[in-house]
């Protein structure tokens, strides 16, 4: 496929993979998501997350109430008040999810070849022949031998816990499956995937928008993740939602691919998304074993060319019982980010698994090796070559910036933005230092009140590789003249030497604006 994306032309000395690795600054430059619930919504549990290096909280509204989101999401508040570390939040969407609600939450034992019935009756209880679901619309969509997967919500797809069905026969409005494999459900909540089947659900569903213009308002949430986007249209039409919610006009949508119809359609999404989320849970599943990598691949790919951030799912999933990953897994998340993700997202290792901070931590390292053998130099020619000439002139800023930076081993680059546009390209060339967007608030008014812009750009860059925000004080005047500029620059400098990023002597790239000139300078410090 693609070139390899590992330093192999300077070999690596056997004994060298030995050595511990010295700790830098940052965790790591891969950014983490974190799937709050019951075992990660204490504050204490919440502020190990973050010292880990959690900088964004998913909120998955597939289940749970919005009370309950909202207490933990006043725990994470105070808890990233007392760590200091920012943390964007994270609104993930039902959408066209299949459920079976196990209200009495005994565990239910499916042998196979057994039959099991699928009905649209919410009203019966959850049993070994009988499993209550969310969609009247089942009957029409399947026919015999049609595959159904039903899995504890957050399945791995390995367990013992999730079971396969096939289609016999519909009768009225059930589906009788014959089971599969033998398997026991477990927990209070399972979703279902139909194999290559459309699901005649919308993609917001009418709770989703009670969900995102109640809570969603009331938190300002930063990102949308939006489940098994299937079409562009999707994107489009939960933008056109958000843009009548006041400040969720700013909210950036994370198209989530799950299905084999979102794969399809795939670069069309990519377009109108902001990001993208490889849920290898659902789609995963969907698709052949020996196909699931190529996916991967090619979908991180397009993602780096539009430089619109990729975020990948479902990696350590045996960590949810145990403190260390296998060497599977281990393996996997070093090659998601050699193959190009910004993100990765922790799904029931943090929601119910056992050692949340720990599992954040190790993934954390994992990248941060992966990082440092990422071959920057060839994927930075690809960049350029993809993008072709003539470049606009923010992006040929940008690239110089990542090159500079590069060629004079600065220890990091400092980029002003307004609309987090520059930072963002800047990301795009994945330089191997960190940088850090400096977000100028600007004025704007709505007609109705003033109020400054750049919380929210500031909070997005929390989800790209690479990029570290810091709010600068609103008192400065976004007008970038020199005196302005300076001061900023100045201030940028100090909260990175004070926190350890910059030290004396070292160099550091600068992009900034003067008047109407962009301009990318080279400072070295001194003391
Ligand atoms: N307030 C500012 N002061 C100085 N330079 C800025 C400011 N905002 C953006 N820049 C610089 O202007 C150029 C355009 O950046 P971009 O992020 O697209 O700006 P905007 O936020 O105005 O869209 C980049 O070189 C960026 O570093
Ligand atoms: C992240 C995924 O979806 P969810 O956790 O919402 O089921 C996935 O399918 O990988
Ligand atoms: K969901
Ligand atoms: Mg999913």
């Amino acid at each position: 496929m693609h070139s390899n994306h590992l330093l192999l032309e300077e070999p690596i000395r056997m004994a060298s993979i030995l050595e511990p690795s010295k700790a830098g600054f940052f965790p790591a430059m891969t950014k983490i998501v974190g799937t709050l619930g019951p075992r990660s919504r204490s504050i204490d549990v919440i502020s190990g997350c973050l010292n880990a290096g959690m900088s964004v909280a998913r909120f998955d509204f597939s289940w749970g109430d919005s009370e309950y989101h909202q207490e933990t999401l006043e725990n994470l508040r105070t808890a990233v008040k007392s760590t200091k570390k920012l943390c964007a939040v994270m609104l993930d969407t039902v959408g066209a999810e299949m459920q079976v609600v196990n209200k009495s939450e005994k565990s239910i034992s499916l042998q196979q070849d057994d039959v099991v019935i699928l009905t649209p009756d919410e009203g019966q209880e959850a049993s070994s022949q009988i499993l209550p679901i969310n969609f009247a619309g089942l009957v029409k969509a399947v026919k015999k031998g049609d595959t159904i997967f039903v899995g504890q919500y957050l399945f791995t797809g390995s367990e013992t816990t999730s079971v396969w069905l096939e289609v016999d026969k519909v009768e009225g409005v059930d589906v009788v499956c014959m089971i599969k494999n033998s398997a026991t459900l477990a927990g209070a909540l399972f979703t279902l995937h139909a194999s290559q089947v459309y699901i005649d659900l919308p993609t917001l569903t009418d709770k989703d928008k009670e969900n995102i213009s109640t809570w969603g308002v009331r938190n300002k949430i930063d990102f949308l993740s939006l489940s098994y986007t299937r079409h562009a249209e999707d994107v489009r039409e939960a933008r056109e939602f958000l843009s009548k919610l006041g400040d969720l006009s700013q909210t950036q949508i994370f198209a989530k691919i799950e299905n084999v119809e979102g794969l399809t359609h795939f670069d069309e999404i990519l377009q109108e998304a902001d990001g993208i989320i490889l849920s290898r849970g659902n789609l995963g599943i969907d698709l052949p074993p020996e196909k699931v990598f190529l996916f991967q691949k090619a979908a991180l790919y397009k993602c780096n060319m539009a430089g619109k951030p990729a975020v990948l799912t479902r990696v350590v999933d045996s960590m949810t019982d145990n403190l260390r990953p296998t060497r599977a897994e281990a393996t996997d998340v070093a090659n998601a980010v050699l193959d190009g993700s910004d993100a990765i997202l922790l799904g029931a290792e943090t929601l119910r698994g056992l050692y949340p901070v720990e599992t954040i931590s190790i993934v954390g390292k994992i990248c941060s090796e992966a990082e440092k053998v990422f071959n920057q130099d060839l994927y930075f020619k690809k960049t350029v070559k993809y993008v072709g000439e003539p470049m606009t002139h923010l992006e040929s800023i940008a690239s110089s910036a990542v090159r500079a930076a590069i060629k004079v081993k600065a220890s990091v680059i400092i980029c002003f933005t307004s609309s987090g546009r520059a930072a963002r390209l800047i990301a795009k060339y994945r330089p191997t230092m960190p940088v850090i967007s400096v977000v100028i608030p600007r004025l704007k008014t709505n007609q109705l009140r003033w109020s400054f812009s750049g919380a929210f750009e500031a909070r997005q860059s929390l989800i790209v590789r690479g990029l570290f925000p810091m709010l600068a004080d609103p008192r400065h005047p976004a007008e970038s003249t020199s005196a302005t500029n300076e001061s900023v620059l100045k201030v940028a400098l100090d909260h990175g030497k004070t926190s350890g990023v910059i030290k004396s002597h070292d160099r550091v790239v600068v992009c900034q604006k003067f008047g109407d000139a962009s301009v990318v300078k080279i400072i070295e410090l001194e003391d």
